[in-house]
């Protein structure tokens, strides 16, 4: 089988785990882990999802992509997080890879420091030490890609995730990986224009996905929105909610353009008819 653009990422991804598990050994995070629950359990993105006239918006943290390199310096995650969460953003994604993404932890606890909305730890998520690191640094949700994991993992990761409070975010890209992801009991769906093996790009073949997920879980619009009339083709299609980065990174005003996307309509009734 040839080698993927996912499967590199996941190679880079599984060494630098290497790495952050030999200073920090999974003993250790798990305490980690409780010790943050005990100061603050994970928020309920599910609780600001709910009952929405208006479509959600996760707003990403984002430095640089695979398919299009370097977005936006972004010196202080925490300030682009207090824009976010004024827009009125239903949580925020802060992306932690670091090789191709530009993304740490480091980012996501400076904005845990900044803001009180949900938070999604946006990695490759392919072992549970990272989960429990999630929680350690204040993550609410954490993102379970269908193409990088088995059917066994994807439930084993899942149950640690909700024993840890959070909720996951099972992201799919076709209708299979929709299949594999409506059978788990996850209530964040995702539907990701962009392939993750070959980084093609396709709006129109996620949003036409999004009709098929039941009523009972929220359904994620994630990528290729540059403007709000993508947001408004998710949004027709019955996305509850759209996930943005690269437009709101490389906006001179992320605060407005946030607003912007958030003030168009959900299709409240085709959510409940189906
Ligand atoms: O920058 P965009 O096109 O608005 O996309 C955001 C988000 O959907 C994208 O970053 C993403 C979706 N799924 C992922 C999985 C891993 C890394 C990144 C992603």
């Amino acid at each position: 089988m040839s080698t993927t653009v996912l499967d590199s990422i996941i190679d880079g991804v599984r060494a630098d785990l290497d790495t952050r598990r030999a200073a920090t050994p999974l003993a250790r995070i798990r305490d980690l882990a409780a010790e943050t629950t005990a100061q603050r359990p994970a928020a309920d993105v599910c609780a600001r999802l709910d009952g929405r006239d208006t479509v959600g918006l996760i707003a990403e943290i984002k430095r640089s992509s695979p398919s299009k390199g370097a977005l936006a310096d972004i010196p202080e995650p925490a300030d682009l997080a207090r824009s976010y969460e004024a827009a009125g953003a239903t949580a925020i994604s802060v992306l932690t890879e670091q090789r191709r993404f530009g993304g740490s932890l480091h980012d996501l606890d400076r904005v845990r420091t900044a803001v009180d909305i949900p938070l999604l730890r946006k990695d490759f998520t392919v072992e549970e030490y990272q989960i429990y690191e999630a929680r350690a640094h204040g993550a609410d949700i954490v993102l379970l890609i269908v193409a990088a994991l088995t059917d066994a993992q994807l439930a084993e990761h899942l149950q640690l995730t909700h024993e840890l409070g959070m909720r996951a975010l099972v992201e799919a890209h076709s209708a299979d990986e929709l299949e594999r992801a409506l059978a788990t009991d996850a209530r964040l769906i995702g539907v990701n224009a962009r392939n993750l093996k070959t980084l093609d790009l396709d709006l129109d073949g996620a949003a036409a996905l999004l009709p098929t997920i039941p009523g009972d879980r929220f359904a994620i619009g994630e990528s290729a929105v540059l403007k709000k009339a993508h947001v408004e083709t998710y949004a027709r299609h019955g996305a509850d909610a759209v996930l943005v980065g690269e437009a709101l990174v490389t906006d001179g005003d992320p605060e407005a353009t946030a607003r912007d996307f958030l003030s168009v309509p959900a299709q409240t009734d085709e959510r409940r008819n189906r």
